[in-house]
């Protein structure tokens, strides 16, 4: 499988207490000149990938417009095919490669929706996506670096399968808190700290009240 994985980096603002979002779904948590580094970043991998509630939650382009620089290819991890034939993602699917990655369980309607779309959609995995197996098609793709832009269920599976070799958060100045707001990490968590990937921490950038933290796995 590593032969044929791409570079992957995890990346997402978080709060002081590692929350990505509240409970009803607000992210903001970047400052300007951190979304400028964010599409600096955009614009040197080949990819983005998130997942669907992200995209249902933020309608996000994930283009690179506050630096120059191409866009990378937009990936969606959508098992059953549900994002809305009105998001963003869709609607500017002509003028900006994307990928929906969908499994087995995807209905033949929502196929149907998506095939109406110049969007490519590849099919892997009997439930969910299988990440590795979308990995390695990328990767013969030539899709050698990919950012991963959440949400905290997507960064689960990446780090419970370990299967990134990199993460940038930025802690901004905020307190969320909340038991239902969602976490970097979502999922049921390592039940032991000797489970957790060992990281490195590289790097560390002040921007004003925002700290970027540049960790690589050991
Ligand atoms: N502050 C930040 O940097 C960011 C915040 N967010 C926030 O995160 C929230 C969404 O996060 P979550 O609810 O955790 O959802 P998510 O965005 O991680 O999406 C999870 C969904 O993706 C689909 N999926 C398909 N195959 C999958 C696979 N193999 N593994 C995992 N998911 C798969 C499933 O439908 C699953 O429910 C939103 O409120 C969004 O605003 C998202 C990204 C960055
Ligand atoms: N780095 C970062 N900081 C935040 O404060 C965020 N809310 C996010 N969210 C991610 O960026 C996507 C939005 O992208 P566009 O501005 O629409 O291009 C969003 O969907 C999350 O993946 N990231």
């Amino acid at each position: 499988m590593e032969k044929f994985k791409p570079y992957v980096i995890l990346s997402a603002a978080i709060s002081v207490d590692g929350k990505i979002a509240t409970r009803t779904g607000d992210s903001k948590l970047s400052s300007d000149k951190d979304l400028h580094r964010l599409h600096k970043l955009r614009a040197k991998v080949d990819a983005i990938i998130i997942g669907k509630n992200t995209l249902m939650r933020d309608d996000p382009l994930l283009t690179v417009r506050y630096s120059k620089g191409k866009n990378p290819i937009r990936i969606i991890l959508d098992s059953k095919g549900e994002i809305s034939d009105k998001s963003k993602i869709l609607q500017t699917s002509a003028k900006v490669p994307t990928i929906i990655a969908v499994s087995k369980k995807i209905t033949k309607s929502n196929l149907q929706k998506l095939n109406n779309f110049p969007v490519q959609v590849i099919i892997t995995g009997e439930k969910s996506v299988n990440i590795k197996s979308l990995l390695k098609k990328l990767s013969e793709k030539k899709i050698k670096k990919i950012l991963v832009e959440g949400g905290g269920t997507v960064n689960w599976e990446f780090i419970k399968q370990n299967i990134f070799d990199e993460l940038i958060i930025t802690i901004s100045p905020f307190v969320i808190g909340g038991n239902d707001s969602i976490s970097f990490v979502q999922g049921i968590g390592f039940d032991k700290i000797s489970k957790s990937p060992n990281l490195h921490l590289k790097s560390v950038k002040r921007l004003k009240n925002h700290l970027v933290l540049n960790y690589r796995k050991v």
